[in-house]
């Protein structure tokens, strides 16, 4: 039975590398995907992933009908046996509609891949069609951590290291980013409650009495 499926989790947690491993054991078989992302850091129709490989993409554009597009693939002769799509957070909900679309008309699997929440730790309208829409939703087994040591479940957004909390909710960006770049660092809710970044910590190492910590 075809699948809507959505693997989520942290950044930098081997979503795009589990991506880029689903299409090339699938490919080793001879079968053919359409391989689309959006935003890549790499770059437009890129699919990267943070161990050094990188793939040419579909880039999945605003407005682009995913459906469709496959449709018409299929109908100038092209072969699909699967969808898969990296930075599914920035799609949006109509078009993970489209994907639903694929898997239950066209009966192919659909892999979805990415982050469910942004920096405030809201919900991408993207990611939550997927929670709502997706046969089956897959937390990646590789942890990230937090500078603390526990599992990292929240996105942070920094400005050299110090987390921010204002802006929109699409930048695209990476982790460990120089100081003074706006960057990212994933944490524990409880850290990320109290925006403390590994940066934060160590000021507040330095000087104990700099940060308080609230306690709401
Ligand atoms: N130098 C490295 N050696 C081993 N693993 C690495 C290295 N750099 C990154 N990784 C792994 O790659 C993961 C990030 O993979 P990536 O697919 O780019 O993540 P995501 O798509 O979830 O943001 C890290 O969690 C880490 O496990
Ligand atoms: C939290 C958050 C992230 N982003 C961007 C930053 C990256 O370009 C991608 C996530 O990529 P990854 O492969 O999962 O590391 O999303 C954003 O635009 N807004 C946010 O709030």
């Amino acid at each position: 039975m075809p699948e809507l499926v959505f693997f989520s989790g942290t950044m930098d947690c081997g979503k795009s590398t589990l991506a880029l491993q689903i299409e090339h054991n699938r490919s080793a078989r001879g079968l053919q995907g359409v391989i689309l992302s959006r935003d890549d850091r790499a770059g437009h129709g890129k699919l990267s992933s943070r161990l050094g490989l990188v793939r040419d993409a579909v880039e999945a554009a605003e407005g682009m009908d995913m459906y469709a597009y496959v449709v018409d693939l299929i109908t100038r002769g092209g072969r699909v046996d699967y969808v898969l799509v990296d930075e599914a957070q920035f799609l949006a909900p109509e078009q993970i509609d489209q994907l639903a679309r694929i898997v239950d008309d066209l009966e192919l699997d659909v892999f979805a891949f990415g982050i469910a929440t942004d920096f405030r730790t809201k919900l991408f309208p993207g990611s939550q069609r997927l929670i709502e829409l997706a046969d089956r939703i897959e937390v990646l087994q590789v942890e990230a951590l937090c500078w603390c040591g526990a599992r990292a479940t929240h996105n942070a957004r920094t400005v050299g290291g110090r987390m921010i909390v204002e802006g929109a909710q699409v930048v695209v960006g990476d982790v460990n980013q120089a100081a003074e770049e706006v960057g990212y660092e994933v944490l524990c809710r409880r850290h990320h409650r109290r925006r403390m970044t590994s940066a934060a910590a160590r000021a507040g190492a330095l000087s104990p009495d700099v940060l308080p910590v609230s306690p709401h």
